[in-house]
C-alpha cells in the first residue's frame, strides 16, 4: 500500500506528542527532526521538506492555546493543514470551457499509463459530470497506443477519433475539434505521444499540438512509483508547455508518496486525479485534505474534533478527561457521553469518522447499531446509583436484576460489564498515560475520546 512506511513512521512520531498536556520547544524540534526523516525517506523534495519543517515550526510554537484541544493535538493539527497546504490545499477540478468543446491535452512520458489515463478519464466524465466526450488518438509514434486506445474506446463504448500513424498530430488534433463540434462532444481529450526520455523533438510536437488545439487543460500523467523522477519531468513538462494539472498515477502500488507530496511545491502545478489501478474506473480527483489524513492516519478525526468542538461542553470534557487518567470514569459519565456524542449526530457516522476504532481492542464486539445501543443504553439505566459508581459490586443477583429491569439476558449485562472495562482500559491507554511503550495504537484518535 503506497504510504505505508511514511504513515507509519508519522504516526508513530505524533503518538508521542498527541496525549502531551504540555509541548515544549524541544519537545516540537524533536518531533519535526523525526518528521524530517519520514519526509526524506519517503522521497519528497529536500527543499520542500525543508520549508515544510521551517513552517509547522513556526506555527506550532506560535499558535495560541485552545481549550479544547491538547497542546499535543493542536501540534498535530498544524501538521495536518501544513501537509493539506503543500499537496494544494483545496481540490482542484478539471477545467471546463465557456465554450464548448473544453479541449484536454494528455501528455506524459511512455508507460506514465497516459493512454489509459486518457480512458479513464473519459469514463469519469461521463460518469460524474455527464458529459459526451471524443477520445483522440494522436500518439503516432507507438502504433499500439492507438489501438490500445480503440480498445479501451470499443470497451467504454465511446467514439475514438483516428487518423492512423501517418497524419500529423496537429492535423488530427485539428480534425478531431472540428469533429467534435459538429458532434456536439464537450470534451476532447487528446491522447499525445510519449517517449522514454524527455527530449526536444517531442516537446517540440507537443508545443505544436497545443498552438493549434488551444487547449483548456494540459494534464501531465506521471508515475507515482518513480518517486523523485515523477518530479523533475513533470518540472520540465512544466517548463516547457505550463501544464495545468497533473495525474498521478499508479498510487495503489507501494510507492513511498514523495511525488505526491512534492509535485505542487516544486511545480505549482496541482495534482488533479490519481490513478488507483488499471481497471478503467480507478481514478479518483485527488482531495488534498483526504491525502494528508490518509498519511497521518487521523481518518475525518480533525472533523470530528470540530464536531465536538461545537457540540462538547468544554469544561465537562476536561473533566472527563480527567477521569479517564484516573480510571474512575462511571456509567454516570457514559450515560451523559451518550447524550453528548449523540447530540453530535448518527451515531454510526460518528464512529466511522474514527479511523481504527473497530480494530481497537475491546472495540470490535461492540456493535455500533442504534438499537444495540439502546439496549446498553437499558441496561444502564436498570443500575442503582451505587452500581454506576461502581461496577465492581455487581454480583449475580444485581446482574439478574438489571437483567429484567432492561428486558435483556443477564449475558447481556456480563458482555456490558466486561466491554465497559475493556473500554476504560482503553481509554487510558489512548490518554497516552500507560507505560507501556510501543504498544499503545489508539492511532488517529489524537487523544480524543468517546467511550465506545
Ligand atoms: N496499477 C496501476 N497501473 C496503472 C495505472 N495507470 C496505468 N497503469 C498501467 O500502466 C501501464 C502503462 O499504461 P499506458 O496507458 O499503456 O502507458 P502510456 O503512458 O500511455 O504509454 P505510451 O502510450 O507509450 O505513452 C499499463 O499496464 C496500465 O494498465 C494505475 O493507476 N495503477
Amino acid at each position: 500500500m503506497a504510504f505505508e512506511g511514511l504513515a507509519e513512521r508519522l504516526q508513530d512520531t505524533l503518538t508521542k506528542i498527541r496525549g502531551k498536556g504540555k509541548v515544549s520547544e524541544q519537545d516540537i524540534k524533536d518531533m519535526m527532526r523525526e518528521v524530517r526523516l519520514a519526509l526524506l525517506e519517503a522521497d519528497v523534495n529536500f527543499k520542500v521538506v525543508k520549508q515544510f519543517i521551517a513552517s509547522v515550526k513556526e506555527k506550532a510554537l506560535g499558535q495560541e492555546v485552545m481549550k479544547s484541544l491538547t497542546p499535543g493535538q493542536q501540534v498535530i493539527k498544524v501538521v495536518n493543514e501544513e501537509l493539506t497546504a503543500l499537496m494544494g490545499g483545496e481540490q482542484s477540478k478539471i477545467a471546463v470551457a465557456q465554450k464548448s468543446p473544453t479541449v484536454v491535452m494528455m501528455v506524459g512520458l511512455q508507460g506514465a499509463g497516459k493512454t489509459t489515463t486518457t480512458a479513464k478519464l473519459a469514463n469519469h466524465l461521463r460518469k460524474k459530470h455527464n458529459r459526451n466526450p471524443l477520445l483522440v488518438a494522436a500518439d503516432i509514434y507507438r502504433p499500439a497506443a492507438i489501438k490500445q486506445l480503440e480498445t479501451l474506446g470499443k470497451q467504454l463504448n465511446m467514439p475514438v477519433f483516428s487518423l492512423g500513424d501517418q497524419v500529423s498530430p496537429v492535423e488530427i488534433a485539428k480534425q478531431a475539434i472540428s469533429k467534435a463540434k459538429e458532434e456536439h462532444h464537450d470534451y476532447v481529450l487528446i491522447d499525445t505521444a510519449g517517449r522514454l526520455h524527455i527530449d526536444e523533438t517531442l516537446m517540440d510536437e507537443l508545443k505544436q499540438v497545443k498552438e493549434l488545439a488551444k487547449p483548456d487543460e494540459i494534464l501531465l500523467v506521471v508515475d507515482a512509483m518513480t518517486g523523485q523522477d515523477a518530479v523533475n519531468v513533470a518540472e520540465s513538462f512544466n517548463e516547457q508547455l505550463d501544464v495545468t494539472g497533473v495525474v498521478l498515477t499508479k498510487l495503489d502500488g507501494d510507492t513511498r508518496g514523495g511525488a505526491a507530496i512534492s509535485v505542487k511545491a516544486v511545480t505549482n502545478t496541482p495534482i488533479k486525479f490519481v490513478g488507483m489501478g488499471e481497471k478503467i474506473d480507478q481514478l479518483e480527483p485527488f482531495h488534498p485534505e483526504r491525502m494528508a489524513s490518509r498519511i497521518l492516519g487521523m481518518g475525518d478525526v480533525l472533523t470530528l474534533i470540530e464536531k465536538a468542538q461545537s457540540n462538547v461542553d468544554e469544561e465537562k470534557v476536561r473533566e472527563l478527561e480527567k477521569k479517564m487518567r484516573n480510571m474512575d470514569f462511571t456509567f454516570d459519565d457514559f450515560l451523559e457521553q451518550l447524550d453528548q456524542v449523540r447530540n453530535m449526530g448518527p451515531l454510526d457516522e460518528i464512529l466511522g469518522m474514527i479511523p481504527g476504532l473497530n480494530k481497537a481492542k475491546g472495540m470490535k464486539d461492540l456493535q455500533v447499531d442504534d438499537k444495540q445501543i439502546g439496549k446498553v443504553e437499558a441496561i444502564v439505566r436498570s443500575m442503582t446509583k451505587k452500581e454506576k459508581q461502581d461496577p465492581s459490586i455487581m454480583n449475580a443477583s444485581r446482574r439478574r436484576r438489571i437483567a429484567n429491569g432492561s428486558g435483556t439476558t443477564i449475558q447481556d449485562v456480563n458482555r456490558l460489564l466486561k466491554q465497559f472495562e475493556d473500554m476504560k482500559k482503553m481509554m487510558k491507554q489512548m490518554t497516552g498515560m500507560t507505560s507501556g511503550k510501543g504498544k499503545k495504537r489508539g492511532k488517529g484518535l489524537g487523544g480524543f475520546k468517546l467511550p465506545f
